[in-house]
């Protein structure tokens, strides 16, 4: 890792560059370190696909970690809420998290909902070139409305919950994802189509 790869910093803190690089890291991996970045709407399948997918990499011998939006809210974003700063300050944050990750050599898989370009962007950004790897999960609005697993989207359509995503505050779907899933089809023919774009990018060299 860079330092050009972080924010400006105070003067008088200095980058240290360490013997063990992210490339000795990848080699004992067998793979590269990349982020597989789901988004889509509150119910649209991106927790549920992204642990499919961790299952099968791991049990091949792939090092995945699954950063999941609800557990994140849990501990490092226990202070933020669902203002458009709090979501950006949160995908900042974990866009941290997934660079110290990918640095580590891991494949890791992100489920957040994740609704602004910009973050996503900037995410894109924080991480080394072809290491961040759009998924847009694609389930329209009354599909997840209809599969509500939590109750809240009842809840933000009766006004006890405000800020919903898709009802009250905006998702903003990515104009040139990596890949583009039908949220609708087949959970085993979805996890497929992801192992195939990991091969198709030689991201896992066994
Ligand atoms: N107002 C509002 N809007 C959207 N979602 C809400 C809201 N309040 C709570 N939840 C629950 O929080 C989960 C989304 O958290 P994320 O960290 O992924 O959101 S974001 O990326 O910062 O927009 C989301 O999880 P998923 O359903 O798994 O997407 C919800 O369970
Ligand atoms: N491809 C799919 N087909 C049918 N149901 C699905 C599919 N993917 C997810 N689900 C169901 O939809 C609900 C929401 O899925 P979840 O993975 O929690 O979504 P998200 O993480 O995007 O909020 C769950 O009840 C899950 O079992």
């Amino acid at each position: 890792m860079t330092a050009d790869a972080g924010r400006p910093v105070d003067d008088n803190v200095v980058w240290h560059t360490h013997p063990v690089t992210r490339q000795d890291r990848e080699g004992l991996h067998k793979h590269q370190g990349t982020v597989l970045w789901f988004t889509g709407l509150s119910g649209s399948g991106k927790s549920t696909l992204a642990g499919a997918l961790e299952q099968v990499l791991h049990q091949r011998g792939v090092s995945t970690y699954l950063l999941d939006g609800d557990n994140f809210r849990h501990g490092l974003c226990r202070d933020l809420g669902f203002s458009d700063d709090d979501r950006r300050e949160n995908i900042r944050r974990v866009g941290e998290v997934a660079r110290l990750m990918v640095d580590a050599g891991l494949i890791v898989l992100t489920a957040f909902i994740s609704p602004h370009r910009a973050e996503r962007q900037l995410v894109r950004d924080m991480l080394p070139a072809g290491r961040f790897i759009e998924v847009f999960v694609d389930t329209p609005l009354a599909v997840c409305e209809a599969r509500d697993p939590k109750g809240l989207y009842q809840k933000a359509r009766s006004g006890e919950l405000r800020n919903f995503t898709g009802i009250d505050t905006v998702y903003e779907a990515p104009q040139r994802p990596d890949l583009h899933l039908d949220g609708e089809q087949l959970v085993t023919n979805l996890t497929g189509r992801l192992l195939d774009l990991l091969d198709e990018r030689v991201i896992i060299n066994f």
